[in-house]
């Protein structure tokens, strides 16, 4: 996740403090331009992650200039590929030097398409929810010239349909908007649109001049000796992240937040006949993928005064007998439970669209055999309940008892 930053904080570059960085950085401070390439290219795809979900913006045309600027778009191509993206590319002015062939093999065998100027469709707002704009960086002068141009244009068209209301690709800039000036920006208002711009390094001054809703910075690998000659005010990236956010996050009309949930079908034969064995199974499926605290539950329980509470607490076990989680016995959900033993549990697994919900009540059996402090909750729907019922204590004797 990146952290927002206000963006007037930020320093912005002048095209020749931008192209001096990137030579010293290729020349005395060692770095090769594959080297940049991939970081830049790996920063545009994971801001792109971080907004757009493939669920629902998966087909991606990333148009690729002649210069570095294209490489980042290549490279970024084949990182969306592997988070779970459609991309095609548009290579229309193809650099013949060892790393665009390089990196052009590279999308060729995980079968990307590349597409002609002539094989892309005129009006882009059908098939492609996401346009990678990586025509041109900082090294960009004068006014576009063929095929670009008439890219630019269909790029210009996408934003009649705002006015429309008809859902059209989002543009993701790759550190220039394509077509304006590096340092003026938009001159004469008239140039594209960007509804995402990731800057690399810092941004160029032409960064100031875009109003679109998601401003990332990426490339961290400014060494501090570069941001000191240059008094660069750069904002500190989250964790591991390989962009931060510039500026505000757009205000969200909540009603429209929804997620297209996508997993393979799920039929009734697959699931197992014993309830526990399903959920072990989907809790290890959890572990496996990677998953924050799959073992994060929300337990809900209702007091004397019949007024539901929810908290999410972590299960500490589980077998046939039931679910083990742990409390301090005076806490207000152990004296919920104290008054009323039932309880639900949701577990719910984002990421693998799975949830489960679980309807239990207390048990305090064998509670010596638990470890301090845990609690073990029967579900309802246990085949072995009854017989556990049996071991079931009277719950307020026995909580008054331990409470
Ligand atoms: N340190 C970093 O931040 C890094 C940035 N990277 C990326 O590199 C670009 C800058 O790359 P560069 O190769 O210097 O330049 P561009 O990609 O902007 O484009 C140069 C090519 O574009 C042609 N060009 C220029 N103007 C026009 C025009 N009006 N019409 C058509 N073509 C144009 C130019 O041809 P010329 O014959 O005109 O010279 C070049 O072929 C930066 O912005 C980042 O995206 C690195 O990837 C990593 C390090
Ligand atoms: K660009």
């Amino acid at each position: 996740m990146s952290s927002a930053q206000n963006s007037d904080s930020v320093s912005h570059l002048t095209q020749r403090e931008a192209a001096e960085i990137d030579e010293t950085l290729m020349g005395p401070l060692g770095f090769s331009v594959d080297q940049l390439m991939e970081l830049a290219g790996l920063s545009v795809a994971t801001s792109i992650a971080e907004v757009y979900k493939p669920s629902e913006y998966d087909r991606v045309l990333a148009i690729c200039g002649p210069g570095s600027n294209g490489g980042d778009g290549l490279v970024a191509a084949r990182h969306l590929y592997h988070f779970g993206y459609k991309p095609s590319v548009c290579y229309p002015k193809r650099t013949q030097k060892p790393l665009y062939t390089g990196l052009v093999t590279q999308l060729e065998s995980l079968s990307i398409p590349f597409l002609s100027v002539e094989d892309l469709p005129l009006d882009f707002s059908k098939d492609f929810d996401i346009i990678v704009d990586a025509m041109f960086g900082f090294s960009f002068h004068g006014t576009p010239r063929p095929p670009f141009d008439d890219l630019i244009k269909r790029l210009l068209c996408l934003h009649g349909y705002d006015q429309t209301r008809q859902k059209r690709p989002v543009i993701v800039s790759v550190d220039i908007p394509s077509g304006w000036h590096v340092e003026e920006g938009d001159i004469g208002d008239e140039g594209i649109k960007p509804d995402m711009l990731v800057s690399l390094t810092a941004p160029k001054l032409c960064a100031k001049k875009s109003s679109g809703p998601h401003h990332f910075l990426g490339g961290r690998f400014v060494p501090p000796v570069i941001a000191d000659k240059y008094k660069l005010r750069l904002p500190p990236y989250p964790g591991t992240s390989m962009c931060v956010r510039i500026g505000k996050a757009p205000n969200v009309d909540i009603s429209a937040l929804r997620e297209n949930y996508i997993s393979p079908e799920f039929l009734e034969e697959q699931v197992e006949s014993d309830p526990i064995n399903q959920f072990r199974k989907w809790v290890d499926d959890a572990i496996a993928a990677g998953l924050r605290e799959p073992n994060a539950m929300a337990l809900s329980t209702v007091g004397k005064d019949g007024k539901p509470s929810s908290r999410m607490v972590l299960l500490k076990g589980v077998d046939r007998g039931g679910f083990v989680w742990c409390t301090n016995y005076e806490s207000r959900k152990a004296c919920e439970l104290c008054d009323n033993p039932h309880a639900s549990l949701l577990f719910y697994w984002d990421g693998l669209n799975r949830q489960v919900s679980i309807f239990l009540r207390l048990a305090l059996f064998h509670l010596s055999t638990l470890p301090a402090g845990s609690l073990k909750m029967v579900p309802l729907f246990s085949p072995s309940l009854s017989k556990l019922e049996s071991y079931l204590l009277d719950v307020k004797n026995q909580t008054e008892q331990f409470f």
